[in-house]
Parts: C-alpha cells; structure tokens; sequence
C-alpha cells in the first residue's frame, strides 16, 4: 500500500532526526578522543570548550567554577598555566539555586534572571544558554556553559540528551586528568615548599645533560645550604624552620630566568639547575643570589632573621658528565666554602658574625 503524503513526511523527518543524532553522537565522540590523552587540567578545558565552540557553532563557552575548596587549588593550577578557558567564579549556593542539584543541564531562555552565571563582558552577546554540570567526587564543582546569541536555541523542556552526555563526558575527563596531575605533583613537588623535589631533579639533570651533550651546550648547577639553619629551628621553633624554607625556595625562584629551574634537595639544600649556563656564569649567579639575601630579612612575628647559605657550583664543561659526578663536585665546593666562611668570618662573613643592627640574627 503507498505510504500517505503525512506519513512519508513523518517519515523523512524521523530519518532526518536519525541522521542529525547520528552527526552529534560522531562529533561527540571526536571531542571526547581528542580530549582523552591530554596531560593537565589546562589543555583539557582549553581544547575542550574551543572543540565545543567550534563543532556545535556556539558563540560562547565557558567554564563556571564554584568556591568549594577542591576549586581553589583548581583555579590556582589552571591560572599558573594560563589557562585561556574563560572562567567565572560563582559562590557555591547562588549556582545551586540558579541550576538546582539535579545533575541535570540546565537549559534557560532568559539569561537576564540568569546573569549571574555568565561572564559580565559576554551577558549582550547571550540569547539562550545550556549549564551543563560539571561532577568531581561526586560533588557538583560548576557548569560547562554553552552560549548562543539565538534566544530559541536552548529552553526548559527540550530534548537533552546529548547536552547530558557532554556533561559526562566533560565531568569524567576533567576528574580524571585532574587526578593524575595531583598524582603527578605528589610525585614530583616537594610538599613543604612547592619546589621540585629530588625525585624530578634525577629525571630532569639526566635528560638536561642529553641534551647538553646532544646540542654542544653545558650544563651548570649551584648546590646551596642554608648556615645554622638548625639553630633556627631550636630558636624559634619547627614552624618558623618550615616557613623559612619557603621563604628561601620562593627567593630563589624569583631570582632565576625561565629556563633555570630550583629544587628541594633535602632539608636545608637546595639545588639549582642552570642549563646552557658556563661556570663562570654559574658563579656570577651565586654571587647575586648572596647578595640579594644580604640586604633581605626574613620577617617571623615581628622579628627580623637575616637568611643565608654557602653555595659551590660544578658544570658538564669541567668533564662532569653525570648528575652524580655534578652534585658531588658543587657539593664538596659548597663545603669548603662553608668552612672558610667559619674559619675566615672576615673575608665571607657568616650570619652568626655579622651585624647587622636588626632584632634578631642567626
Ligand atoms: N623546620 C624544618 N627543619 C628541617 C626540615 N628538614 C630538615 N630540617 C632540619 O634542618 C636541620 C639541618 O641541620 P644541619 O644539617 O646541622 O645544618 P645547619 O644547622 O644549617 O648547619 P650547617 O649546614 O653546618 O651550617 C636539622 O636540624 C633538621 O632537623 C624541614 O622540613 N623543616
């Protein structure tokens, strides 16, 4: 029997509503394998809301992150690796009351009664817009939010379920790649300081030196000990010793150019790696990290500690071609730096010798 006009045409729509599903479910699937393999939380959104953007023909994508604590750390990574997502911080109930805790996308046609989860600069440009939530631990973090100029495009009640499947997706990729940078961090960074620990610094020194050897370049480093740093801890307790490492990791750090990087060695030492860097200029930044620390005071309740420390450097142009042979090299000339420092306190003054007018020294 031939099919009614209304029928075929219900019939073509059907088919048409197949294929449609069929192209979304594709690309879907594309975003999700381009996401999948990426390293940080950084390079995860980025890619994500541009993929987004640009394969569903959105006029904005951004990311709404609520205070919880987890997010703090979060934000704190993502703007450490200038993350270009655009993100926008809502208090925790405001986005509760706004998209509710049904862990379903919230799909809205009045943006004005909703401006509170979109970025100030971006409210003209939005007509309808889809919260989809975002789930880590099982705790509802913030909205991947998508953006049309078009006020029909998205409204309560329509179909949602691709919409549902994204924010799996976005939820299950973001706990995952966060999970391992954490497991990443703890393997490499130093808990106490937040510099890189030794661990990284084994990995790092052999590749820095294959590179050295492949490239023609040396390889420098400074090994630095803080003096009587354990007459800090007696004097003014374990949590003014804590605090004082990081004072001197941070000092380090800031003093350094990007390609040069610090490290926690172990207790009071630090190491720092100065690769396509001579030992002549190896020393020269030793000296200037001397005096830097000089005319610096370490501030503890109100008191005024001067911080400072013996250092020797070693670099792969002396023949030393192991992170072994280096760290031994620029250790012993740390030492007998630290002894001539003790035994002639008039040519390299120690703390303990000097004075410096301020409350307190070490
Ligand atoms: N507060 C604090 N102290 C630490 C930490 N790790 C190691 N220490 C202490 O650092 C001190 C290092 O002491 P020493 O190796 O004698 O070094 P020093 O007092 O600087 O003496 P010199 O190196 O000879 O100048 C020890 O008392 C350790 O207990 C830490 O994470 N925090």
């Amino acid at each position: 029997m031939p099919a009614s006009p209304n029928r075929s045409l219900d019939l073509q729509e059907l088919m048409d509503h197949a294929r449609r599903s069929e192209r979304i479910a594709r690309t879907l699937f594309e975003i999700e394998v381009e996401v999948m393999n990426l390293s940080d939380s950084t390079a995860f959104l980025d890619h994500l809301t541009d993929l987004v953007l640009t394969r569903f023909g959105l006029d904005r994508v951004w990311l709404v992150l609520t205070d919880i604590e987890n997010n703090q750390r979060l934000c704190a990574s993502l703007s450490q690796q200038g993350a270009q997502v655009m993100i926008h911080r809502v208090p925790t109930v405001d986005f509760l009351r706004l998209v509710g805790n049904t862990r379903m996308p919230a799909l809205i046609d009045q943006p004005q009664r909703f401006s509170q989860l979109i970025p100030p600069g971006i409210r003209q440009h939005i007509g309808s817009m889809a919260a989809l939530p975002l789930i880590m631990d099982d705790r509802v973090v913030g909205g991947l939010c998508l953006g049309s100029q078009d006020d029909q495009r998205y409204q309560p009640g329509m179909e949602s379920f691709f919409l549902e499947q994204l924010a799996v997706k976005a939820s299950i990729g973001l706990t995952s790649v966060w999970a391992r940078e954490q497991l990443r961090q703890l393997a490499t960074r130093d808990p106490l300081t937040g510099l890189r620990n030794r661990r990284d610094l084994d990995d790092t020194m052999g590749q820095e030196l294959s590179r050295s050897r492949r490239y023609t370049f040396p390889l420098s480093i400074l090994f630095i000990d803080c003096d009587d740093f354990k007459q800090v801890n007696d004097t003014y307790g374990h949590d003014c010793g804590d605090a004082y490492l990081c004072f001197i990791g941070e000092q380090l750090q800031s003093l350094l150019r990007e390609d040069d990087s610090v490290f926690r060695f172990a207790g009071d030492e630090f190491v720092v790696l100065l690769p396509n860097q001579d030992l002549a200029s190896a020393h020269r930044i030793g000296q200037r990290f001397t005096a830097h620390f000089q005319d610096l005071r370490f501030d503890w309740k109100g008191k005024q500690l001067q911080a400072t420390f013996s250092w020797g450097a070693a670099s792969s142009e002396e023949g030393l071609h192991s992170p072994e042979k280096l760290l031994r090299a620029a250790d012993q000339r740390l030492y007998d730096d630290k002894r001539k420092r003790r035994t002639e306190p008039e040519r390299a003054p120690s703390a303990r010798a000097r004075s410096t007018g301020y409350d307190e020294q070490l």
